[in-house]
């Protein structure tokens, strides 16, 4: 029997409701096939949205996978600005920011710290606070040494009722944001790409901190009302390769050896234009080879002492004609009194807005120990306190920016606010010895070092 259906599906339909419903039937099928192709784009769209996403995140979250440490800077900019804008605004936030800045002594000052997570940062932050003045700290954490470090001290500060902002000096956004919060009568600014060395291998990272980070941090200085006065880390190393000695403020520093030295030389041209334009009062303060307790991993004195006490061989540098290498090591007590005689004689600033009134102060001067001592004499000292001989691999210095040699004449930070320095290194380094011990708990290995060592702890 044939079908039914097939018989009537043959037939001709002439009807015109019928051929309605066909032209119907195939409008409903170009719209299906329309509606399924701009679906699929969508899709499409979509999954390429969250794969970059997915990617972006990846490669945010895991830095390390990266070999370029200015890459990893770069990511942790982001990261604190990131943090910044989602979740660290807030009537909280700012409270804690009022509360760490506010003195408690009358005329006390205001200070906004940057680098307070760095060595001299937390020793200025926790002296200025000792006293009574107001501070807060500005630090971004960033992974030039180990970042656990600059945790601990912050938790130090943070016992002492010092908050740090986590943020880079780069980002505006944040520092005005600052200042409308606090009107700051002092800035101590110490955050700075560091290390001599290491400039050969990032030589960006020290013009993005120094140079960049510097004009940024004196654009929102110079902006603010009331303007603050201005306190900062040069460094002994733009001397460069003077060689007159001791090192005295006059003599010329247009030679640098290293692009450390070039930056920081590049800072005191930076703050003299700014003096000059602006009205900001700027003091710049030439620091020798600080060390001590909380002190920076990557220095001599720091990776020795490791070095010494894991048994591994540690490379001592001689001049190109065979002599000692010599640095006028000068312990943080020291440079913390010579930056906060710095903060109490620094003039106000004369501008305000933007705007020049009258000439503004405009210093600078050496922070040092005034006797050099050498490298080699750095280690036998070493070795006597951890009691263990140390494996010197005696090399010609390679042409790394170091200098053979730096000798601070510091009279004239002695004439305006009485820096005179105290501690010799045997001194020092039985004080740094007695707190790396304790830091890293291993004071069982070390030689009992009794001193009445007065670092904060
Ligand atoms: O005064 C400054 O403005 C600078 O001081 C510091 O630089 P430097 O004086 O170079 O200190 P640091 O590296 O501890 O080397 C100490 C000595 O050990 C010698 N040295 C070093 C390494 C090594 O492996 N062997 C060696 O003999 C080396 O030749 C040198 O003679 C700060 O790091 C810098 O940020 C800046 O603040």
């Amino acid at each position: 029997m044939i079908d039914q259906r097939i018989l009537m599906a043959s037939q001709p339909d002439t009807s015109k409701s019928s051929k309605l419903e066909r032209y119907n039937s195939y409008l409903r099928r170009i719209n299906h096939t329309k509606f399924l192709a701009a679906s699929s784009k969508l899709l499409f769209r979509a999954t390429l949205f969250v794969a970059l996403i997915i990617v972006f995140f990846f490669t945010i979250n895991y830095p390390l996978l990266s070999d370029n440490p200015h890459r990893v800077h770069l990511h942790q900019n982001f990261l604190t600005t990131a943090f910044y804008t989602g979740s660290t605004g807030g009537a909280a936030w700012e409270k804690q920011i009022r509360h760490s800045a506010t003195p408690r002594r009358s005329n006390g000052f205001s200070v906004l710290v940057t680098g307070a997570a760095g060595f001299v940062g937390t020793h200025c932050s926790l002296a200025l606070k000792k006293r009574g003045d107001g501070v807060l700290g500005l630090d971004n954490f960033n992974s030039y040494y180990d970042p656990s470090l600059k945790q601990a001290r912050q938790a130090l500060l943070s016992k002492h009722q010092i908050f740090i902002v986590e943020g880079d000096l780069n980002d505006a956004q944040l520092l005005s944001k600052l200042f409308d919060i606090v009107p700051f009568t002092h800035i101590l600014h110490l955050a700075a790409q560091a290390g001599v060395r290491y400039a050969m291998k990032n030589p960006q990272s020290y013009v993005n901190s120094n140079i960049a980070g510097l004009v940024n941090l004196l654009e929102i200085a110079k902006s603010a009302n009331p303007q603050p006065s201005i306190v900062w880390a040069s460094s002994s190393s733009v001397y460069g390769l003077n060689t007159q000695n001791p090192f005295s403020e006059s003599h010329r520093t247009d030679q640098p050896a290293s692009l450390y030295a070039a930056t920081k030389k590049a800072g005191e041209a930076i703050a003299h234009t700014y003096n000059h334009i602006y009205g900001l009062s700027i003091t710049g303060l030439r620091f020798f080879t600080v060390y001590g307790p909380w002190g920076r991993p990557d220095m001599a004195y720091f990776f020795f002492t490791k070095d010494i006490l894991q048994g591994k061989p540690i490379t001592v540098y001689k001049t190109a004609d065979d002599k000692e290498v010599a640095r006028d090591f000068t312990y943080i007590d020291d440079v913390v009194k010579g930056c906060l005689g710095a903060l109490d004689t620094a003039e106000k600033s004369t501008g305000s807005g933007g705007k020049k009134k009258g000439p503004a102060q405009l210093r600078i001067y050496n922070l040092g120990n005034t006797s050099p001592v050498t490298v080699g004499r750095l280690v036998s000292i070493l070795e006597g306190l951890l009691n263990v001989k140390a494996k010197k691999h005696v090399v010609k210095m390679p042409r790394n920016g170091d200098v053979p040699y730096t000798h601070a004449n510091v009279s004239l930070a002695y004439k305006d606010f009485g820096y005179k320095p105290t501690t010799d290194l045997s001194t020092g380094l039985r004080k740094f010895v007695k707190w790396y011990a304790g830091y890293y708990g291993i004071q069982s290995r070390v030689k009992r070092v009794d001193d009445n060592a007065s670092y904060s702890s």
